[in-house]
């Protein structure tokens, strides 16, 4: 008897560590990046630490040129640091070999883009499965999980369109269902409201936020828009290199850059 209510404590003690310590999607330490051009060296990055929880939104924003596409790419691991570690789901990125980060890619990690960056030949729905086809699902089994996301971006109706035939804000929400398809760990958006107007940056982000919390998928989104960061749940500043609480308040919620 001793022994199952000891368990049982035992169990739910677990239980309680596991609900209340956050997973953390993305981890970078110490993370420097320069770019060497003949005898110019260009320090980007320098000492930069962030942690993104499980199903958190964390808004980026820096003027131009401070480093923020530089981040993300490290960060996708899409180039590689000059020194430091980026863990994503504890997995070290920058450990894996070529061939084994561009599989890492396509399972834990989607991309959004300023100017969308679909295909131009295909549909709505090829772009969409592409990611799966790429990860080797069958055919159809790709389409119906391209249509059910297309769906959930509010396009059902518009699966066989190409993208030449889709509205700026549309062809942004098929790029988000591209993104989402995989149910990646992490989202890296880079200003992806840059070029649509307000009425349609802010269904974006509205969109976001919804798929968010419905997939419990972790969003680091580069911005220009203050007022957009605002309705994420984390706001930080890249300035010299690093990141820190863009708003004084947020030094209290802990989790600083
Ligand atoms: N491949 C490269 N080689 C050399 N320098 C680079 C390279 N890529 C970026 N840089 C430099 O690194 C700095 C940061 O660039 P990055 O594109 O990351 O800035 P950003 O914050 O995204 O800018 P923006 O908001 O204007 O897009 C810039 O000074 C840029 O000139």
């Amino acid at each position: 008897m001793n022994n199952i209510v000891e368990k049982t404590m035992s169990n739910s003690a677990q239980q309680h560590e596991t609900v209340t310590t956050p997973s953390i999607a993305l981890e970078c330490r110490q993370l420097c990046k320069s770019y060497q051009q003949g005898p110019v060296k260009t320090k980007v990055l320098s000492d930069l630490n962030l942690r993104v929880k499980t199903g958190e939104l964390v808004a980026i924003v820096g003027s131009s040129g401070c480093g923020k596409s530089t981040f993300l790419h490290l960060a996708g691991a899409l180039d590689s640091p000059t020194s430091g570690e980026v863990y994503i789901n504890g997995c070290n990125i920058h450990q894996l070999t070529e061939k084994q980060r561009a599989k890492f890619r396509n399972q834990h990690i989607g991309f959004i883009y300023q100017f969308h960056h679909l295909m131009m030949e295909f549909t709505a729905m090829e772009n969409v499965a592409m990611p799966l086809l790429i990860r080797g699902e069958k055919p159809k089994a790709a389409q119906a999980k391209a249509q059910a996301m297309l769906a959930q971006v509010g396009l059902a109706q518009r699966s066989h369109h190409r993208p030449g035939e889709l509205s700026g804000g549309e062809r942004q929400r098929v790029a988000i269902a591209r993104a989402l398809v995989t149910k990646p760990a992490l989202v890296l958006a880079d200003e992806p409201t840059g070029n649509l107007d307000v009425e349609n940056a802010a269904q974006i982000y509205q969109l976001l936020q919804e798929l968010n919390r419905s997939v419990n998928t972790s969003f680091v989104i580069v911005t220009h828009d203050l007022s957009l960061a605002a309705k994420m749940d984390r706001q930080l500043r890249l300035a010299s290199g690093h990141l820190e609480p863009l708003l004084d308040h947020n030094a209290s919620k802990g989790e600083d850059g």
